[in-house]
């Protein structure tokens, strides 16, 4: 055990210099040195929703047309809900070109009649909207062992969709010692966000001349959950493209109406967590049950939307009709994409810490080098040597080690701005000091950096050291 005692180094908590950690502007944010715990929480969740292992015995194909560790979102067996008339499950797989995760979702038993049935795909991959989960391709495989047809599209790790999350029945909980039915009553708010987020995927499609066809509660996905409005994006779009490949163009219209019918439909359906609420035999009851909790404004729409079909009635129109709530919408976007930018500089800062850290780790302790004095008993590395003792190995009066993390952020900071500032460095053996101020470390810690990266300079490098 290194046995040598700093001066008590100064431990500050207060905050750290201006120039060494750098203040977002302007300062709308309560100011913290991570990032705050709900997007933490939320982003490690998906960090290790990404990394969940396949599990054993499912005997799904180790390779499916280049995507590989297949891992089904969804129950395999038990009750599932059918897609039309057709069973589909969705995995997550890694492409093996790009090595990125994505959402396939297969068509069980069906057998592609024709290659038309790929032309929609075809479309639907060139649409990127940011309320539309991007398709990146289809293709048919025996890999299953039977007949199927796989769309892929991006995956959002953790999404949830619509109906999961605000229509599902959920399991009564404890609340203060008592049990209690969980309320996923959805705030006006939030059910605006979700009205204009939707509208807009729809005018991006209906602009193309197009459809979507697919507008369900159970095929929208909640991908983020940390804006105070939650954004949603429609999945699953092209598969009934490419099975209703042979419908007549003369439709469109009729499916751009259904699609505004549907849209109309989610909304009761979300106000009153309810799917039955929303036929249309039910409507006035739901709109008289929804009343009580939503504004008139909210009624306005869906009357709207369920109206009778005719030319006026576009989704461009729709969006007139809610054009200050669009307003809201937006505005909350930006302060959203502000909070954002607030903690990407922070953590911008934390990653330069982790550069110098990698840098250190590159020079401190080469195993080429073990029985190499030259190179870290002597000059600038030996400094370094010393430097890294005084960050990370220091030990108290009582020889237990001293783990300060504001002690390493405060040194590593200085050192990364090269602050003139000097601190003492004791040689292990407590026999030497050296004083050494960052500015010197900074530079001492670069050159054997890039002494490591240019390999034939080291031997002239130590022969410089020896001369
Ligand atoms: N692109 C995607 N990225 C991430 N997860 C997805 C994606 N598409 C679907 N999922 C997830 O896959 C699961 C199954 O999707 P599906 O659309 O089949 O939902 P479902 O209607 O709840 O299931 P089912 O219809 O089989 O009962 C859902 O939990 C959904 O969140």
């Amino acid at each position: 055990m290194y046995h040598y005692n700093y001066p008590e180094p100064a431990l500050s908590l207060e905050q750290l210099n201006y120039h060494l950690y750098t203040r977002p502007l302007p300062s709308l944010f309560t100011r913290n040195y991570f990032i705050p715990d709900d997007i933490r929480e939320e982003l490690q969740r998906r960090s290790e929703i990404i990394r969940t292992a396949p599990m054993p015995g499912l005997n799904l194909p180790e390779d499916l047309q280049g995507y590989h560790s297949m891992v089904p979102l969804e129950a395999l067996v038990g009750e599932r809900r059918k897609f039309g008339n057709w069973s589909t499950v969705v995995y997550r797989a890694i492409n093996g070109k790009d090595g990125v995760p994505y959402a396939l979702r297969r068509m069980e038993n069906y057998r592609v009649p024709h290659v038309t049935a790929f032309a929609a795909i075809e479309t639907w991959n060139k649409i990127r909207h940011p309320s539309i989960v991007s398709v990146k391709e289809a293709f048919t495989t025996h890999a299953f062992g039977d007949n199927s047809l796989v769309v892929v599209y991006d995956y959002y790790p953790n999404a949830q969709t619509l109906y999961d999350m605000y229509v599902k029945p959920k399991a009564p909980s404890f609340v203060n010692g008592r049990l209690q039915q969980q309320s996923q009553q959805i705030p006006e708010r939030t059910l605006w966000s979700f009205i204009v987020q939707i509208a807009s995927a729809i005018k991006a499609v209906h602009d193309r001349g197009m459809p979507v066809r697919v507008v369900d509660p159970t095929k929208i996905l909640v991908t983020d959950k940390n804006r105070q409005a939650r954004q949603v994006r429609l999945g699953s779009c092209g598969i009934l493209d490419a099975l209703t490949w042979e419908a007549p163009a003369d439709m469109l219209p009729i499916f751009q109406m259904e699609d505004l019918a549907r849209f109309g439909a989610i909304i009761v359906t979300l106000c009153c967590q309810n799917v039955a609420a929303s036929h249309a035999n039910n409507l006035a009851k739901a709109l008289d049950t929804l009343g009580r909790t939503y504004s008139n404004d909210v009624k306005k729409v869906i009357v709207w939307l369920y109206g009778k079909p005719g030319p006026h009635k576009t989704i461009g129109n729709f969006l007139d009709l809610i054009g200050s709530k669009v307003l809201v919408e937006m505005d909350e976007a930006q302060t959203s994409v502000d909070r954002l930018q607030a903690e990407l500089m922070s953590e911008l800062e934390n990653a330069r810490l982790v550069r110098l850290l990698s840098k250190m780790g590159f020079i401190n302790e080469r195993p080429e080098f073990a029985r190499e004095p030259r190179w870290s008993e002597t000059g600038d590395r030996y400094i370094i040597k010393l430097f890294r003792d005084y960050v990370f190995h220091q030990v108290d009066e009582n020889g237990n080690p001293v783990v300060n993390l504001t002690h390493v952020l405060t040194c590593l900071n200085k050192l990364d701005a090269g602050t003139d500032e000097r601190i003492m460095l004791i040689s292990r053996d407590e026999q030497s000091c050296l004083v050494v101020s960052y500015k010197d470390i900074k530079g001492f810690i670069d050159a054997a950096f890039r002494s490591v990266l240019l390999v034939e300079s080291w031997d002239s490098l130590l022969n410089d050291y020896t001369a």
